[in-house]
């Protein structure tokens, strides 16, 4: 069986005497889209960040590529990149300067290529001389999402990452990285509150409520295990017990 790319064991996360993240284990194989659902308030995005190195666990272990990433954060990191809307880049740079500074920051060669091949590829063409001050949400979403995959990261980390999108963006999008992940493949943990988009993508979904995993499988596995016929009807159930 594929070593895992990554593998989270007993991962925990406490703001004083508030457990956002508790216990949390699981594992994403090379070439795996795994979805990470849940309610507002779930640890989503705390359990992200851990995996990023930006927040510190209180507990449990995260390996990468067979790293511990307590002890060898900036070479899994090289090899990691993310999306999200809390993101912030400099704000009086171009998006295409952005891009430059993202690849200086990680060493990156064919510089000018890997720029103008992931702005044709999000098609950014419209604004990549726009000041990133001035963009859109939607155009603000795709700039971070071309961050994202510029480096050509082993592992993507995806916040919510068509949440912004108009329906014809986001749809590209998601050919994109399914895309991706045939050719090179990559590996992807994302979030989404849509849950068309979590079963059409997804291979796995880990749903989590309260900072635990209270279901785990495929879209129709899950739905089956509660008795519902979608994982919309799961996720209206779970949420609606958990306020
Ligand atoms: N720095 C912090 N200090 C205290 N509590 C925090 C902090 N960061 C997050 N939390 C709390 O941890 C819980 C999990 O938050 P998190 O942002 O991980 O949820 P989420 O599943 O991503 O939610 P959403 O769907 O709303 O984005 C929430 O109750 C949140 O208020």
């Amino acid at each position: 069986m594929a070593t895992p790319v990554l593998h989270v064991s007993q991962l925990t996360k406490r703001f004083g005497d508030f457990t956002a993240v508790d216990g949390v284990s699981f594992e994403v194989k090379p070439g795996e889209i795994l979805g990470l659902l849940g309610p507002n308030g779930a640890g989503k995005t705390t359990t992200i960040q851990m995996l990023l190195g930006l927040v510190t666990p209180s507990g449990g272990s995260i390996c990468m590529f067979g790293l511990d990433l307590a002890t060898h954060r900036e070479t899994i990191l090289q090899q990691v990149n993310f999306s999200s809307t809390y993101i912030s880049m400099p704000q009086s740079l171009t998006v295409e300067e952005n891009l430059w500074v993202v690849a200086r920051l990680y060493g990156l060669s064919n510089i000018a290529r890997r720029v103008h091949d992931i702005v044709k590829k999000l098609e950014m063409e419209d604004f990549r001389d726009k000041i990133t001050r001035k963009l859109s949400s939607g155009q603000m979403t795709r700039l971070t999402l071309a961050k994202a995959f510029l480096t050509e990261p082993k592992i993507l980390f995806l916040d919510e990452p068509t949440a912004s999108l108009d329906p014809d963006i986001a749809h590209k999008i998601r050919a994109l990285l399914k895309e991706e992940r045939r050719s090179s493949g990559l590996s992807i943990l994302y979030t989404s509150h849509n849950m068309r988009e979590m079963e059409e993508m997804s291979d796995r979904i880990i749903f989590l409520q309260r900072g635990r995993i209270v279901a785990e499988g495929t879209a129709q596995e899950i739905a089956a295990r509660f008795g519902k016929a979608d994982l919309e009807e799961v996720f209206l159930k779970l949420a609606r017990d958990s306020r």
